[in-house]
Formats: structure tokens, C-alpha cells, sequence
């Protein structure tokens, strides 16, 4: 048995999509971890089945590469927003996709490629978070954007964001005081409109963006007073835009890309 499936990329940000009204799926959590798989199988950060919505145009269900289900992806809901407009011709202004977190709408900026979804509104802690690690205290802010994540702030003398140490990150990622795993971003802010981020996601290690992790980050910023309500996003696998807006929302901005399509074997998972 072959399955048809999509893969697609925001910021780098790559999935494999797997269309529910085409295949049955018995196993999600077994066939995200081998399709995922950058040497057995086609290799990506995940998984994402797009399912037919009763309250939505659909609904989609999310996997990270080690089988583990998250509940929002900011990247992920842009690229099936783009696949319901190009594969199945729904040309609405907004598309709704339901979540785990809830419905968000996304709107096809078909000009540029990209696409901008309302992510909903942050939810801050109030007191930063303190994990002391090898002797080391790490000061983080503890966002929700419908899934877990971990802002640490990055000083300059910390040095450039390609040699930052990424074994902190996982290791506050995988750290007890969070049983569920986080997803952890660490921020350099280089102007009151821009900063640069790398992630470490929980079930999928190091991504090239991740667009909760840039929301959860701008919201950290925004709320510290470090920037101000609209922010670039440089992450390594390109540009996004985050806007905290006067109503409450997060808007998110960036690219959405079909890379290839084909027949996976072992369908069922
Ligand atoms: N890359 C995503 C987030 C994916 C889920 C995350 N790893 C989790 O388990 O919460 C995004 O673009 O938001």
C-alpha cells in the first residue's frame, strides 16, 4: 500500500502533510517518527494529517519527528491553509483551520508566497523561571501559545547566534521542571524591531524556525520592553513578522513553499 503525501516548508520549517480524505491512517505516532527520519525515510520535523472539520474548512492533527503530538504550529497551519488553497481551489480570503489549541484563521498573501495566521493571544507568566543547571542559574519566560515554550534572553557577550550553545536549550527543554518537555528559543534583540532567534523544539530538536517560538518570543520582548508591538524575526531558515496587534492577537507572517509531492510506502504506519 503507497500513501500519497505533501512536503511543505515555512521558513524551513518542514512537514510531511498527509491529506485524511485520501489515506487512513493507522498509526500516527509510528509513521511520523520513520517518514520524518532524514536517513530512512523522506526526512522532515514532523507530521501534519489534514482532516475533514465540522466547525472549520478543516482540521489538522500535529506530530513532532519523534511521534509526539503538539497542539499548535504556527508554520504548520500557514502550509495547510496554502495546501487547502492550491490543492483544493478553496480561494477564501480567510481560511479556517481548527487546532488542538482552537480554530485560526489564515489569510494567502498569494503575491508574495506568504501567508499571515492570527495565533491567538499569548500567555505570559508573571515571574520569570530559574533552572539552575551545572552550577549555572538560567533566568526564562514561560509563554503559551496554545503549546509550551521557554524564552531566554541572550546577552552579547554570549557571542554570535551561530555558536550559540544548543545543548543549554535542550537541556532546559527536556528539564523536569517541565514533565511535558518545552519548546525553547533563545533571543538576541539587536533593535527596538528586530531580533534573532534559534529553537530547540521539544520532539523534533533543532528546527530553522518555528512560528510559535517566534510569537512566544516577541511576546517575551514586547512585554519586557525590548521592542516594540511589531517585530522581524530572523531565524535560520529565514524572515518572519510578528505583530502583536491592539486586539489581543499575535499575527504571524512569513513564507509557505510546496517542496515535493510522491508515494510513501508502509502507509499505515
Ligand atoms: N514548529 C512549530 C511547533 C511544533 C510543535 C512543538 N514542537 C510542540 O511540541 O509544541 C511551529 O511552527 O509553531
Amino acid at each position: 500500500m503507497q500513501m500519497h503525501f505533501v512536503k511543505m516548508e515555512g521558513c524551513g520549517n518542514d512537514y510531511i502533510y498527509v491529506d485524511q480524505e485520501k489515506e487512513q491512517i493507522v498509526n500516527p505516532q509510528t509513521l511520523a517518527r520513520k517518514i520524518s527520519d532524514r536517513h530512512f525515510g523522506v526526512g522532515a520535523d514532523g507530521m501534519i494529517l489534514i482532516c475533514p472539520s465540522d466547525m472549520a474548512d478543516c482540521r489538522m492533527e500535529m506530530y513532532n519527528a519523534d511521534g509526539s503530538r503538539g497542539k499548535m504550529c504556527g508554520n504548520g497551519v500557514r502550509c495547510v491553509a496554502k495546501y487547502l488553497y492550491d490543492y483544493k481551489k478553496i480561494r477564501k480570503e480567510e481560511i479556517a483551520v481548527e487546532t488542538d489549541s482552537g480554530i485560526h484563521t489564515v489569510r494567502i498573501l498569494e503575491d508574495s508566497g506568504k501567508a499571515t495566521v492570527a495565533m491567538g493571544t499569548p500567555v505570559i507568566e508573571e515571574e520569570p523561571h530559574v533552572i539552575s543547571m551545572e552550577g549555572q542559574k538560567t533566568e526564562m519566560m514561560i509563554v503559551s501559545m496554545g503549546n509550551p515554550h521557554a524564552v531566554i534572553f541572550m546577552e552579547p557577550e554570549e557571542g554570535s547566534w551561530k555558536t550559540w550553545n544548543m545543548k543549554k536549550a535542550e537541556a532546559v527543554s527536556t528539564h523536569s521542571d517541565f514533565p511535558d518537555g518545552i519548546n525553547v528559543e533563545l533571543v538576541q534583540v539587536y533593535s527596538e524591531t528586530g531580533m534573532k532567534i534559534r529553537v530547540w523544539e521539544r520532539g523534533s530538536k533543532e528546527t530553522l524556525s518555528c512560528g510559535s517560538g517566534a510569537c512566544a518570543a516577541a511576546a517575551a520582548a514586547i512585554r519586557s520592553g525590548r521592542t516594540k508591538q511589531k517585530v522581524n524575526i530572523e531565524m535560520p531558515g529565514g524572515m518572519m513578522e510578528v505583530e502583536w496587534d491592539s486586539d489581543g492577537q499575535m499575527y504571524l507572517t512569513g513564507g509557505c513553499r510546496f517542496v515535493c509531492e510522491g508515494e510513501y510506502p508502509g502507509s499505515v504506519g
